[in-house]
């Protein structure tokens, strides 16, 4: 499934091949949408990437938007309320197919209720589930829909779909490989050393690279190192990059030999999980634990078993900044997709001082893995060269579903018809998620009604509510205000570790309570929502989060799946099947 420039040309099915121009007008208007989708880069946690630009019949921009986070709003939604009477008739530019995080092709309603009478897709939807949908939901609407590569062939559209795919290369690589997208990033000396052969390597890269590995840790939802780097380097891993999104640090260490004191057992501003083999000093496990650094067992530490667990955690990319040792074991099981390597003009020697990646089995050049689109950057006196070890899969044929992909390979136990799980909110039932873009109108003390952008933004909020303290008061505007979710929920949750003291005192026994209301009340307004709870009846609903013990099911059944009991609840309640009826506690927005 490699990518191959104009693998899919086809003079049959070229609508437009000999309107030259026309295509040049659709490729630009399509790697704007491509660039656009970049922006919220490192702000918030990686998702799908979602541009959209908005052009007149004479080639105006009409409005532009791009997806900022998960459960904010979509780019064609912001794009047509900025284009408002002159997307009438206009053509729609989208770097990915939408997908329908709401449950109710908000997308695609928005952009035929605007009059849009022509739509450019630059690739369809990686995701099985959502494949395609859009499209034809577009087309039954009487759109004309252009898809780069099916209906628009030609070189210049090539050039155009590529960028599509690589600015989506994690989502698509994650689709297809089922582990998240991998990139390994080092800095190393001309002589091809990532250490002097005291093992001492602060700092090899200059400051100006140093800040891009910043920017890169911003856009990864983990940064990975093994035991010896924080034996040797103490590092903080952390984004410093401003007040965006900050990634999870993660040691992976086979024998637990750590050291007591780290910067990374410091998750004050960042939060560490540290990945060892089952049994591995289970004295110091709880130590760590006991400075809020999560442990997690696995029976054998491999890369690939790792990944495979990060991936069932919903990760989508992942930066590697480990030592050679690491490295080698990770490419040789085939999980790093991508390379980073800045090379600074310097020259260190040693006979033994570490290199980037160990030993790897190769004994003839002809063995060497050749990196794919090689990029090339200078930064400050530095050579930045980046290239895909893996090339991003193409998307025809079509990927593999789950279920197919556990009838191809049988040793992957499918999941029990009965259990519905749901995590991020672009997954099937991601409308489930307190995450997903469904504003909530809840009473204030005052019973006034009050808009919160979502069930998170006023679940965490409420744990500062009614506390007679202003600086309380400033949490719950500061969460009221969020542009995201999960911006919410950061802001939530390092407020109630930094300032218990600000927590109202009943929060423990109220929380459940007050989910269940929030979650009435979206459930209620949103009559699709309601429709896909009651579509569930019969199945154990599950919140497929393995960190959330308290609100998800965890990895092995271990969490308490207290959402999931929730939905459940709720959906009996609706279902009529229970004899309690419990006051309407929203108001219709
Ligand atoms: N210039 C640069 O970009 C960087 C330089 N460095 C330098 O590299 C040196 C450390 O290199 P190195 O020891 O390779 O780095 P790492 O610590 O990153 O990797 C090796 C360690 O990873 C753990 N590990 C877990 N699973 C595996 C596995 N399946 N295979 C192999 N190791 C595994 C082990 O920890 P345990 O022993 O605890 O079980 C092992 O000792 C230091 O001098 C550091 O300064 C490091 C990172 C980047
Ligand atoms: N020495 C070296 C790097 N090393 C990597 O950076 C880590 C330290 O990160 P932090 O503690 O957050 O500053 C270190 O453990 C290793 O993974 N990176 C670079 O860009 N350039 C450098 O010269």
């Amino acid at each position: 499934m490699a990518f191959v420039l104009g693998a899919h040309f086809s003079p049959m099915t070229c609508k437009v091949a000999n309107n030259t121009h026309a295509h040049a007008d659709d490729a630009a208007y399509i790697r704007r949408a491509v660039d656009l989708s970049e922006k919220s880069a490192g702000f918030t946690s990686p998702h799908p990437n979602f541009g959209c630009v908005i052009a007149t019949s004479t080639g105006k921009v009409a409005g532009e938007g791009y997806l900022y986070a998960q459960g904010t709003k979509p780019a064609e939604v912001l794009a047509v309320e900025a284009g408002g009477e002159r997307c009438r008739g206009a053509t729609a530019y989208l770097n990915l197919e939408p997908g329908d995080c709401h449950g109710d092709h908000t997308a695609v309603s928005a952009l035929v209720q605007a009059g849009i009478t022509r739509a450019v897709v630059g690739i369809r939807h990686p995701l099985q589930h959502l494949r395609g949908k859009a499209v034809c939901a577009l087309r039954s609407q009487g759109l004309q829909v252009d898809v780069l590569g099916e209906d628009l062939q030609s070189k210049v559209m090539e050039e155009a779909r590529k960028s599509c795919l690589i600015v989506n290369a994690p989502l698509i690589h994650r689709a297809c490989s089922r582990v998240p997208f991998s990139v390994l990033k080092y800095a190393m000396t001309l002589d091809g050393k990532i250490a002097a052969s005291s093992g001492h390597a602060a700092w090899i890269s200059s400051k100006m690279s140093r800040n891009r590995v910043f920017e890169l840790r911003g856009r990864s939802d983990a940064i990975i190192v093994g035991g010896n780097t924080v034996r040797k380097d103490n590092p903080r891993l952390t984004a410093r990059h401003g007040s965006g999104h900050m990634p999870m640090r993660i040691v992976l260490s086979q024998t637990m030999n750590l050291p007591e004191e780290a910067n990374l057992w410091d998750v004050s501003e960042a939060s560490t999980i540290v990945v060892t083999q089952r049994g591995a000093r289970r004295n110091f496990q709880k130590y760590l634990a006991s400075k809020g650094v999560e442990v997690v067992e696995l029976d054998i530490l491999n890369s690939r078993d790792v990944m495979e667990y990060f991936h069932d955690r919903g990760y989508l990319s992942i930066l590697w900044e480990c030592g050679g040792t690491l490295a080698a074991s990770a490419i040789s099981s085939g999980v790093i997709h991508k390379v980073f390597a800045f090379v600074a003009p310097k020259i260190i020697g040693g006979k033994n001082a570490p290199t980037p990646v160990g030993e790897l089995g190769m004994v003839e050049m002809s063995q060497a893995l050749d990196l794919i689109d090689v990029g090339y950057e200078q930064i400050g006196p530095d050579m930045l060269i980046s290239g895909f070890l893996q090339p991003v899969p193409d998307l025809m044929p079509v990927i593999p579903s789950e279920d197919e992909t556990f009838a191809i390979d049988p040793t992957v136990t499918p999941y029990e018809s009965s259990i519905i799980s749901f995590y991020k909110t672009w997954d099937p039932y991601g409308a489930f998620s307190n995450f997903s873009p469904h504003p909530i109108q809840m009473p204030d003390s005052d019973d006034n009604y009050v808009t919160w952008s979502s069930v998170e933004h006023y679940y965490q909020a409420q744990k500062f509510a009614g506390v007679n303290d202003p600086a309380a008061q400033d949490c719950v505007e500061k969460i009221k205000h969020m542009r995201s979710p999960e911006e919410a929920a950061r802001v939530g949750r390092s407020m109630q570790r930094q300032h218990p003291d600000l927590v109202r005192s009943d929060w423990e026994s109220m929380k459940i309570d007050v989910m269940y209301r929030a979650l009435k009340c979206k459930f209620s307004i949103y009559p699709h929502l309601n429709s896909m709870l009651l579509s569930t009846a019969g199945s154990v609903l599950v919140e497929a989060s393995p960190h959330d013990l308290f609100w998800g099911g965890g990895r092995e059944g271990e969490g308490l799946n207290y959402l999931g009991r929730l939905l459940m609840q709720l959906r009996s309640e609706f279902l009529g099947e229970s004899s309690t009826s419990t006051e309407n506690t929203c108001s219709a927005l």
